[in-house]
Parts: structure tokens; sequence; C-alpha cells
């Protein structure tokens, strides 16, 4: 049930995980119009400056509401049928190639209104909410015409109306290549840069734009082409690269200064090395990787000698990775990667912030917007280690408890 906030509210005694560490010490937390007022070690709670607060919640874990940087929640139709296919050793490729994947999501979406594509996503973002998400990014890339990706990125927007929740919208027009294109990659492109692009921006739907620059997407050049035409545009760039083979996608996005370079299980040293000189966020996909039982393990030991940021998101997508809970993500982020759990966490929160160009979201340092997550855990690094729904008591969205129970 959402409360009300009164304006000054405190989170007494909790074991705070700040976005990048753990505090040592039980901490109190003061929130005051929004955003985060004070945070102090328990022992030495400023009563004078907190005077007039309501207690909000005691005890349990604190954390940064989650951060999910990559998704594709907004399609209608689901992709059962390829699932079983790839169990019975039917390549991603392969199904893609013949004209399924993608462009089977393309054409369910393609044939459905906002208004059903609405009530085909909120399920989906109501379970990311349901597991902490505060802040979502949603891609188009689904309807590959520009009044569909058009459409795909409205339903993205409203459904950051419909719920208590930060969504940040991706263009991804060089999803794939539609049918009506077929051996006209070239024009499909300039049509996502002279016609796509300048109408998402015109009308204020997009926040960045992405590519799928892969054998079975667009080649580096024509990624080029569609970052030239976003920078054009003061959009943002981001890159599916390295996903199945190593086309140097990421390094080029890193040349264009891209906010972040996902999925890069096949990324090189070159490309770690171009992305730490860009700052690039490495955004890791580890709900893609087992889905598609795939062996090639990003380069996370390269990714930590060069210090390249590291996000983990949930890619929710009706393809790849049909799963809606980033806490697991966080688990197979561990287990697959072996990232440490306090890495999960933090590329669910100050990394995942970081790759959608939110330097302000994802901490719990005073002057941030209190977004915010209370876990009925011990430690933070319990949401790595175990997978269990219903371990979070109160979402807490701009200062306001939008859950508890
Ligand atoms: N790799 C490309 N795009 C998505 C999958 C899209 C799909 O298969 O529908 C991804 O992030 O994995
Ligand atoms: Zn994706």
């Amino acid at each position: 049930m959402p409360t009300q906030s009164t304006s000054k509210q405190l989170w007494r005694d909790v074991q705070v995980f700040d976005g990048l560490v753990q505090l040592d010490e039980a901490m109190t937390v003061l929130v005051e119009d929004g955003r985060i007022a004070g945070l102090w070690p328990s022992g030495e709670f400023n009563e004078a400056r907190a005077e007039g607060a309501a207690c909000a919640g005691r005890g349990g874990v604190l954390t940064p509401g989650l951060v999910d940087c990559h998704t594709h929640l907004v399609y209608a139709g689901n992709r059962a049928g390829e699932f079983e296919q790839r169990l019975e050793g039917v390549s991603y490729e392969e199904i893609a190639r013949a004209g399924g994947g993608i462009l089977s999501s393309v054409r369910a979406t393609r044939a459905a209104s906002e208004d059903e594509l609405i009530a085909a996503s909120l399920p989906r973002l109501d379970a990311l909410l349901a597991d902490g998400v505060t802040t979502v990014e949603i891609k188009s890339g689904y309807g590959l015409t520009v009044a569909d990706e058009l459409k795909m990125l409205r339903v993205a927007r409203r459904l950051g109306e419909l719920r208590p929740v930060r969504v940040i919208t991706t263009l991804l027009g060089a999803h794939a290549l539609p049918p009506e294109y077929a051996g006209r990659a070239d024009d499909y492109v300039s049509l996502v840069c002279d016609e796509m692009i300048p109408a998402a921006a015109a009308e204020g739907l997009a926040d960045a734009v992405d590519v799928f620059c892969e054998g079975i997407g667009f080649s580096p050049a024509q990624c080029e082409r569609i970052y030239q035409a976003a920078k054009a545009h003061g959009l943002a760039i981001k890159a599916h690269a390295e996903q199945l083979s190593n086309l140097g996608g990421s390094a080029l996005a890193a040349r264009y200064g891209a906010l972040s370079a996902d999925h890069i299980e096949y990324l090189d040293e070159a490309g770690v090395r171009a992305m730490a000189e860009a700052g690039t966020v490495a955004v890791l996909l580890p709900g893609a990787f087992h889905v598609l039982r795939e062996t090639q393990l990003p380069p996370i030991e390269l990714l930590r000698s060069y210090d390249v940021p590291m996000a983990v998101a949930s890619d929710a997508n009706p393809g790849t990775s049909p799963i809606c809970m980033p806490t697991l993500m966080a688990n197979l982020a561990c287990t697959l990667f072996r990232l440490t759990p306090r890495e999960a966490l933090s590329g669910m929160t100050a990394q995942a912030a970081r790759a959608l160009g939110r330097l302000d979201l994802g901490r719990i340092e005073v002057g941030a917007p209190a977004d915010l997550c209370l876990w009925d855990i011990q430690q933070p690094a319990e949401l790595a280690y175990a997978v269990q729904a219903g371990r979070l008591r109160q979402r807490v969205f701009n200062g306001e408890v939008v859950y508890a129970r």
C-alpha cells in the first residue's frame, strides 16, 4: 500500500549499502523533500537536524533503489516456441536468419496498439518494481518503422506515468533489418539516421540511441553513421556489442563517447582499453548468457584491471532474457561471471546509473534523490546470494514510500 510521505522521514538503525560499499556501522538516514538530507552512524545521529521527522522504518538493509539499465520491456507476444527450438539445438543466429527471433517480436509488436502494449508490458514492469527497481531503461527495437518505433517509445514513457518509477528511453531502431528492407541495409540505416532519430529527438521520446553491432545486426560502419546522427541530435549513445562475435563495436562506441557497451562477451583487450579511456560502462547481461547457454565469458579480469565500471542489468526481453528479476541477475553475475556480491550490487545501483548518464542516481549520499529499498535481510550480500522474492519491505521513490508491507 502506498503511504503518503511527510516532508521529513527517518530510517533508523539500518545497514547501508550506499551504491558502492557497505557502510560499517548501523546508520540513520534522514530524507527531506524527496532527497537524502542526512546520513549518520546511529550513535552520532543529529537529533536537532531531524526534529519533526517521522520514523519510516527501522532495521534491515537499506540500498539505493535498483537501476535496471538495459531492458526491452515493451513488446507483444512471446517466443516460448523458439526457446524449445534452441533446446533442441537450433542456434539463436539460425532462428534469426530464418526470419524468427527479433523479427518474430517485430511482427507481434507492429500489430499491437499502444494500449495493448501497455497491458502486455505492465506486469513485467510490476515484476521489476516488486524486486526493488526505481529506475528502468526501456528500449524500442521491435517496431523498425518510424511510426512503430515512436509507438514503442511513447508506451515506455506512459509506463513511467502509470507507475512510480523513472523511465529512461532508448531508441534501438538498428536492432534488426526489417523484411521490407531485405538486401538494402544501408537504406534502412538512412531511415534510422534521417527520419527515426530526428523524429524521436523532436518529440522528446528518446534519451539515447542504441545499435545491435553484430553479424545478424549492423556493421560497425553502419553503426558509426547512426552514432553521428545521434550526436547531431544531442542524444547519448549505447551499443549491443561483442555479444556473439568480436566486430570492435565496443571500441567504436567508446570512440563516440558511448555511455555503455552491453553484453561484451567477445570483447578483447583493445576494446577494454578504449572503454577505459572513454569512461564507457561495461553492462553485463548474465540473463542472456544463461538463457542462450553461452560459454564465452566476458573479460571480467581485464575490465577490473583497466578500472572499467561494470553494471549488471536484466536485459528483460522476449528472446534472450525473458526474466524480470534483477536480484536474480545479481546472483547470476556472481555465479556465472564471478563478480563479487559487492560488484554485482554496485552494478545494479551506482554503476547502472552511470550507464544511463545519471550520476545523481544509484547512491545513498546527501543531496541524492531518495530512491531507496529497505530489505528484510541481515547483510547486502544476501541479495546476490539467495534467489527469493518477497524480501523487499519498502520501496521509496523520490522520498515517498510507494510500496510497503
Ligand atoms: N542482442 C540483441 N538484442 C536483445 C535480444 C533481442 C531479442 O532476441 O528479442 C538482447 O539484448 O539480447
Ligand atoms: Zn538488449
